[in-house]
């Protein structure tokens, strides 16, 4: 861990000054510490190098420890965002903000690589923690455990509640105060006076007060959460949701200003696009981000890059084996013209009267792209189309919803038949597949509109807004891409 170089949070420093705080950076720069704090915002510096502070171990330890327990890190501002969403259910919004080339878009994926990760962490941290204490320390520490672990949620509000009463009898707010708790436990056994064993019992009787009032809340936030699904069922009302993580490369909100750089082998190791997939999909932009795109010229771009072009078959038969009736190379030539169709579905919605992409799913999810992406012409009241391009370009949103409720509908029959063919890729977590899914999210944003410069190679020529909705328990249930 980062021994304390210059000054972590700025609002620190003894003579706040402008040469101060550069001086500060810079110090801290040069050790290769590129994040500082100003309070709960972050100024990230683009080191230009890979620097390894990105490996899933750095993000389960800002996972589970508050902003200012660790050096500065977009990680830190990431989870402060993501704890404040599950504490508050409040939609939050993290802006970024920088000047080309600044590192804006690397820290993005930062912060999305850091929230579709952090929950499976955090789940399986939690219920570590729970089992290690419970079988050393029974039930008073167990259910210590569990409340700062799982009920973060109510930590506000439960002030003056039973929780909270038994942790001030204890002087513990934290989570190192697991282990006082369980010290002050094993000594009461050692010597258990009348007065202990009232207080014993009285401790076990908030335990269970508290355990049954957290079953009944949970009921309460199940009903609320299967009420949300179904009201985000379109796409449209996306911005009222309760629980809503917003991401923008435009300005400042509680957030960071970024001015960093990035590592494609880290984004890549934590599941992120390749570079060839990303070039991949820059390719087919090339063609078909001009405003009114041609189905021939979409269609000539994919079949340049189609694997059929090997094996396809023409007026004189395969190119392969040159057998005019090869079923390799026809079987491989329907699944291009379907995989065209569906990228001719992606480009013009109109053709496809549902706006789902069921189509090019296949393709795209071996591809390892998204799954469930709906392009989709923003309806919001804007007027005409033209006039909505007039003022803002081009104005699209990419909706990216995974079949959450479908997944859960599905019965444990066709789910057993799923895993039990290895061949087909559905037999991934569905969960695990929505995460990737998101993760790619943006690479699809990426190919339509990024340009190279002088500057950056890879330059986002759109600020946008990145919403991933979250259900309560912190799982992403889908994403909003709009620019
Ligand atoms: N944290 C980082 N670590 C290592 N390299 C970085 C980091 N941040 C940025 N870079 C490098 O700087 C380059 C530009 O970064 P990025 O594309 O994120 O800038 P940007 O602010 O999004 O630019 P633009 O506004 O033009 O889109 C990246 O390709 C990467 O090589």
């Amino acid at each position: 861990m980062e021994q304390e170089i210059g000054t972590w949070d700025s609002v620190l420093l003894e003579n706040l000054s402008e040469d101060n705080f550069i001086n500060n950076i810079h110090q801290r720069y040069k050790r290769d510490h590129i994040y500082t704090y100003i309070g709960t915002s972050v100024v990230a510096i683009n080191p230009y190098h890979h620097i390894s502070e990105q490996s899933s171990e750095v993000i389960r330890s800002y996972g589970s420890k508050g902003i200012f327990q660790l050096p500065p890190h977009i990680y830190g501002l990431a989870n402060l965002a993501f704890q404040s969403l599950k504490d508050q259910s409040e939609d939050q919004c993290i802006l970024l903000t920088g000047e080309g080339g600044s590192g804006k878009t690397e820290s993005f994926k930062m912060i999305v690589n850091f929230i579709t990760q952090i929950q499976d962490k955090s789940h399986s941290g939690a219920l570590k923690k729970q089992s290690s204490t419970s079988s050393s320390a029974g039930g008073v520490q167990s259910s210590c455990s569990s409340t700062i672990y799982r009920h973060r949620r109510n930590s506000s509000s439960c002030s003056i509640g039973p929780t909270s009463n038994y942790m001030l009898c204890k002087n513990t707010t934290s989570t190192a105060s697991a282990s006082s708790c369980l010290a002050s436990g094993s000594q009461r056994r050692q010597s258990p006076s009348p007065t202990a064993r009232r207080c014993d019992m009285v401790v076990q009787q908030r335990v269970r007060a508290e355990s049954s009032e957290r079953h009944g809340k949970r009921n309460i936030r199940e009903k609320m959460v299967d009420f949300d699904f179904s009201h985000h069922k379109s796409t449209e009302n996306f911005q009222i949701h309760d629980t809503t993580l917003h991401t923008t490369t435009a300005a400042v909100h509680r957030s960071h200003i970024p001015i960093p750089t990035t590592i494609s082998t880290i984004s890549g190791s934590a599941g992120a696009p390749s570079k060839s997939c990303f070039k991949h999909h820059q390719a087919t932009q090339v063609t078909c981000s001009t405003a009114t795109p041609s189905r021939t010229a979409c269609s000539t771009a994919f079949s340049a890059a189609s694997p059929s072009s090997k094996f396809g078959v023409n007026s004189s038969g395969c190119r392969q084996c040159g057998h005019s009736k090869c079923t390799r190379a026809q079987s491989l030539e329907k699944e291009d013209r379907e995989r065209k169709l569906g990228f001719l579905r992606t480009l013009h919605p109109q053709l496809n009267p549902g706006r789902s992409l069921s189509a090019c799913s296949s393709t795209h999810i071996q591809r390892g792209s998204c799954s469930n992406l709906t392009r989709q012409h923003s309806t919001e009241s804007y007027g005409s189309r033209d006039e909505r391009s007039s003022l803002m370009g081009s104005t699209q949103r990419i909706s990216l919803y995974d079949a959450h409720k479908l997944n859960q509908a599905m019965t444990a029959a066709q789910q057993e038949q799923q895993y039990s063919q290895p061949s087909t890729r559905r037999h991934k977590d569905p969960l695990k597949r929505l995460r990737d899914c998101v993760l790619y999210a943006d690479v699809f944003l990426e190919a339509m509109g990024n340009a190279s410069t002088l500057k950056n190679n890879n330059s986002s020529r759109y600020g946008k807004l990145f919403d991933i909705e979250v259900d309560f328990k912190g799982d992403p249930i889908g994403v909003h891409i709009t620019h």
